[in-house]
């Protein structure tokens, strides 16, 4: 099952292409171009269903996959700060500003060093494959090298990407040893990142350059404004943090008297391409404003519960039309994995609804109508991250590309239990959500091609 284009594909696949539903497409067939995108699809009984499967089964072209396993569009992770990945799981105990600078500033000035920089980089790719994240919009680092080497490691190992070089050159909120010199060096490296993706003789169309201001209060006006032309004149995507925290948000109040969301609208930063990370205190007129320009929301649960000092109001933004989808925020979030994500989202969702002090009468204590449930994460984690990377990703349908992950519920070391007697496919994929990981993920293709990860 190493390579796919070209094929048809025999089995059971779920996706959810509109928010709050899932669809089955047991006894599918799935076939691809041989670049790897979806040509067809077609179920019993459609017409000509079996007329397809023997024509493929003629032409020695079908690939049916093993009874008993399903396969999944791949997950769409929208915010991960590659070069924190040492860092996942620790120096979590102190507020947004004071980690930046105790941890994270430090960790990230030394991808100076592209020995450092390779075996990190390496590990994490790997690693988030085999978590079955087929398309990863990643921060980088100040550094034009090791960004670079993060953009050929993705194209090594097959990764659709969003890689960006961080901007950042506020010396008021930015170390010495860590950012970039002038707003004129984060403008032209941010540029020639461009460039260099732009012309990386294996990419095909893998990878995409980001830009990337670090967020409002790390990068002076010119910075932005440069930025923002850039955005306009090429039309690349743009990723920063928005609104994440009371410090965050208060911040960029006090220094411009107006929101993130404003302001990086008034420096041309806010476009169909832009992905606010966090965004947990946009305003009702901040939300109107992000969804007419068509930017998404990277909703980062696990990472919220460290640092934002809320539970972003995720169904608020959904229902102002809002394009949201999900990111680990690697290592504001201790987890690689984009299921283990959804499971936040959810359980985020709920608190939020009931509220979370006890001593707060009931009536008073939540928000109501907050909640989300599994179908719902499951459409945030796959179709909804490529909606909002404008990206043909994340369902399953002619003319998108064949990125998928088949889940085994009983591969080695599997945490998901299925009941052939007890079991919908519905509860399948219900469970597959709650309670499958990383072992159960046995195949990752992109693109058609299967992928590897790291070692498990
Ligand atoms: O979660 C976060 N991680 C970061 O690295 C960062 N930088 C600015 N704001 C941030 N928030």
């Amino acid at each position: 099952m190493t390579d796919l284009r070209g094929k048809t594909i025999a089995g059971t696949f779920f996706h959810a292409p509109h928010p709050g539903s899932i669809e089955i497409l047991a006894d599918a067939l799935i076939t691809l171009d041989a670049r790897g995108d979806i040509a067809d699809v077609s179920r019993w009984p459609d017409a000509g269903h079996a007329e397809k499967r023997k024509a493929a089964e003629d032409a020695g072209t079908l690939v049916t996959m093993p009874a008993g396993t399903y396969v999944l569009p791949g997950f769409v992770d929208l915010h991960i700060h590659a070069p924190q990945y040492p860092q996942l799981g620790k120096a979590l105990n102190v507020p947004l500003e004071v980690w930046l600078h105790r941890y994270t500033f430090p960790l990230e000035a030394r991808y100076a060093d592209i020995a450092f920089a390779r075996h990190h980089y390496d590990m994490l790719v790997g690693d988030l494959i085999a978590n079955g994240t087929t398309t990863a919009l990643y921060f980088a680092t100040v550094h034009q090298e090791a960004t670079r080497l993060l953009v050929d490691i993705c194209i090594e190992k097959g990764q659709r990407a969003l890689v960006g070089k961080v901007a950042m050159d506020d010396p008021e909120q930015c170390p010495d040893y860590y950012r970039d010199a002038s707003s004129e060096a984060g403008i032209a490296d941010t540029r020639a990142l461009i460039d260099y993706v732009a012309a990386h003789p294996e990419n095909h169309g893998l990878v995409h350059p980001v830009i990337t201001p670090r967020f409002v209060p790390s990068c002076t006006d010119p910075l932005l404004e440069g930025l923002g032309a850039l955005a306009q004149e090429c039309g690349c995507h743009v990723q920063t943090h928005c609104s994440e925290s009371d410090w965050a948000h208060g911040y960029v109040l006090s220094r411009f008297g107006k929101t993130d969301t404003e302001t990086l609208d008034g420096f041309g930063l806010l476009t169909r391409r832009t992905v606010l990370a966090h965004s947990n205190f946009l305003t009702e007129d901040d939300m109107d404003r992000v969804a007419a320009r068509g930017a998404g929301v990277a909703h980062c649960p696990l990472s919220n519960a460290y640092f934002a000092n809320s539970v972003f109001p995720l169904r608020a933004a959904l229902a102002k039309g809002v394009r949201v989808g999900l990111g680990t925020d690697i290592s504001g979030g201790p987890s690689a994995s984009m299921i283990e994500a959804q499971r936040m989202a959810i359980a985020a969702s709920r608190m939020l609804e009931t509220g979370v002090d006890p001593d707060i009468a009931q009536e008073k204590r939540g928000r109501p109508g907050s909640r989300i449930d599994f179908d719902l994460a499951f459409h945030l984690a796959t179709a909804a991250g490529g909606d909002a990377l404008d990206l043909p990703v994340g369902q399953f349908k002619p003319g998108y590309h064949f990125d998928a992950i088949l889940v085994d519920p009983s591969a080695p070391g599997s945490t998901l239990r299925v009941s052939e007697e007890l079991d919908t496919d519905e509860d399948v994929l219900q469970k597959i959500v709650y309670t499958a990981s990383r072992a159960n993920l046995t195949q990752v293709w992109i693109a058609g091609r299967s992928v590897s990860g790291g070692t498990a």
